[in-house]
């Protein structure tokens, strides 16, 4: 047994839990006419109704025992201050600097890190202020109405998130195209409708030693060059966001068309920093400001708001309680508004990366479940693929519900069924259906007794599935970043919690090493390889010349 599993606030909940079985929602709401007033609160522009959870006050005091047992507050200090908590790499966590809006100095190793974070974000302005005005011009002369973004990750996902869920606010003559995919698909595809005279590429990669980056960067380069022929064009049409200027020199990007950032940016964490260039293309500076904006209004929230109200704090500790006390394995994200039909993607990185984990900070095994599997489409489109499971199958799957109380394109009555499902779900997965509501359903509809006892399995709920909603105005930069940076410190939280280290991914690297070893087996006339018998027989098949 571990430390933690072992410890009085997790024992006392494991007791808890037991109490629990049986319990239903639909008694507590009855029982109850304030518990959605007791659980529910709103900060920076987010409104969570947690109360559709298997909880009572009971449980949520002894889930916020929990974390302050596992010194939530202390580590969230700990990272504002910029101390190193990325242990295994030595780095301190500090995307929250890249949105400080408080006018408080940062320091990392005694130094204010303010200066460079405002003044790498005024050189990305400058460069976003010349390409919206049609003043950086391609080698021809022509204004740039095409940005297209290499890399992959979080120097992808974000940018890609949150570029989608700003269309609204996009600029009207450039285009922004993202490229992640080492598969020459995605390049070959975004390229067939671009003009390289005015085309700008960004070749964005924190390390900047991405296999998959660097190889979409140089294809890039030549589709360029066959057309524009001369290497002095290049500075006109790709520009880099990097923390490694050497590497950007070797690749022949001028480090004056580099934007930096550091090394205590996470990947994940890293779309308010310089990766966030194409955003700001997108929706220009101004806005990005408001969507650093928002973020920082929810950071403040985090940093100062009693737990009891605290909503990372809240989400974080109702996954610990799914996640741990009931078996959950998944979480779903359900945004029910359709320009976040990349939130999912984006926050699978953020989650399963960060708490994809399986031993604590010391090194020891956990014996208990961290990260869930996150996963999600918007609303309504998911209801008519995996709800299904949700509602009636056999695993556990606590859901947030997200929506925007204005529609950006309120055409007819779209909105308010968009709503109403949005509303409807939740209550669904709460009620359930319980026999005698489908037999009085079914014989008031006339269906025969017979038939009606036959079904009466099939078409009962069993209800009781937990579910947050999460409601906001519109949605708009400040809400957005208000929105992510939400699940940021919620994953922060349960990494807490779990006593892992949230900020590192070896887990990434095995596979990296073992395709650069294959990749030289797969040349023609290469010698047979050595591994098992599945990869030399799928490498056998792969090389083997068609028939
Ligand atoms: O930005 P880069 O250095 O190119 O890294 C891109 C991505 O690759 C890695 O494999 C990591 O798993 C990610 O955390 C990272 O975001």
């Amino acid at each position: 047994m571990s430390a933690l599993t072992e410890s009085p606030a997790w024992t006392a909940l494991a007791r808890h839990r037991a109490a629990m079985e049986g319990v239903r929602m639909r008694d507590l709401f009855a029982a109850d006419p304030g518990r959605f007033d007791r659980f529910s609160a709103e900060a920076a522009g987010l409104f969570l109704d947690w109360s559709k959870n298997r909880i009572t006050a009971e449980t949520q005091a002894l889930l916020l025992d929990l974390a302050r047992q596992q010194d939530v507050e202390g580590w969230r200090d700990r990272m504002f201050g910029g101390e190193a908590i990325n242990l295994t790499e030595g780095r301190a966590v500090l995307h929250t600097a890249l949105r400080n809006r408080s006018g408080r100095p940062v320091t990392v190793d005694g130094k204010d890190v303010m200066p460079e974070v405002s003044s790498v974000l005024e050189r990305v302005g400058r460069f976003v202020g010349a390409l919206r005005a049609g003043d950086w011009k391609g080698w021809t002369g022509r204004p740039i109405t095409d940005v297209v973004n290499i890399g992959i990750g979080g120097s992808d996902l974000g940018p890609v998130m949150a570029t989608e869920a700003l269309k609204p606010y996009r600029h009207p003559q450039i285009e922004v195209h993202f490229v992640s995919n080492v598969d020459g698909t995605h390049l070959a595809e975004t390229l067939k409708w671009l003009d390289p005279e005015t085309t700008l590429f960004v070749v964005a990669s924190k390390t900047f030693t991405t296999q998959e980056t660097l190889t979409n960067a140089h294809s890039a380069r030549r589709w360029f060059l066959e057309s524009a022929r001369d290497e002095a064009h290049i500075a006109r049409h790709f520009v880099a966001v990097s923390t490694n200027e050497a590497e950007v020199r070797k690749f022949g990007i001028d480090p004056a068309n580099m934007f930096g950032f550091w090394d205590w940016v996470g990947g994940r964490y890293s779309l308010w920093s310089a990766i966030g260039l194409p955003i700001a293309v997108a929706i220009g500076m101004e806005r990005f400001e408001e969507l650093l904006a928002g973020a920082h209004a929810m950071d403040e929230h985090f940093r100062t708001a009693p737990l009891e109200r605290n909503l990372p704090v809240i989400l974080g500790m109702l996954g610990v309680w799914y996640g741990n006390f009931w078996g959950a394995a998944a979480h779903a994200v359900l945004p029910y508004d359709q320009y976040l039909h990349r939130f999912a993607a984006y926050l699978q990185q953020l989650d399963m990366e960060s708490n994809g984990k399986s031993v604590d900070r010391q090194g020891n095994p956990v014996d208990y479940s961290t990260g869930p599997v996150v996963f999600g489409e918007p609303g309504t489109n998911g209801q008519h693929a995996f709800y299904q499971l949700i509602h009636q199958g056999t695993q556990l799957i606590p859901c947030d519900f997200l929506a925007p109380v204005e529609s950006q394109n309120p055409i007819g009555d779209h909105h308010r069924i968009l709503l109403s499902n949005f509303l409807a779900q939740p209550e669904a997965l709460m009620r359930g259906k319980t026999p005698d509501e489908v037999r009085a359903e079914m014989s008031k509809a006339g269906v025969p007794a017979a038939r009606i006892e036959a079904l009466v399995p099939h078409r009962a709920f069993a209800g009781n599935k937990p579910t947050n909603s999460i409601l906001f105005r519109k949605l708009d930069p400040a809400t957005l970043g208000a929105l992510v940076a939400l699940y940021e410190h919620k994953v922060f939280v349960q990494g807490v919690v779990w006593n892992i280290n949230s900020f590192d991914q070896w887990g990434v690297e095995l596979g990296k090493q073992l395709a650069s070893a294959i990749l030289p087996e797969l040349a023609a006339g290469a010698e047979a390889p050595a591994h098992d018998s599945s990869t030399n027989g799928l490498i056998a098949r792969v090389t083997a010349p068609a028939a």
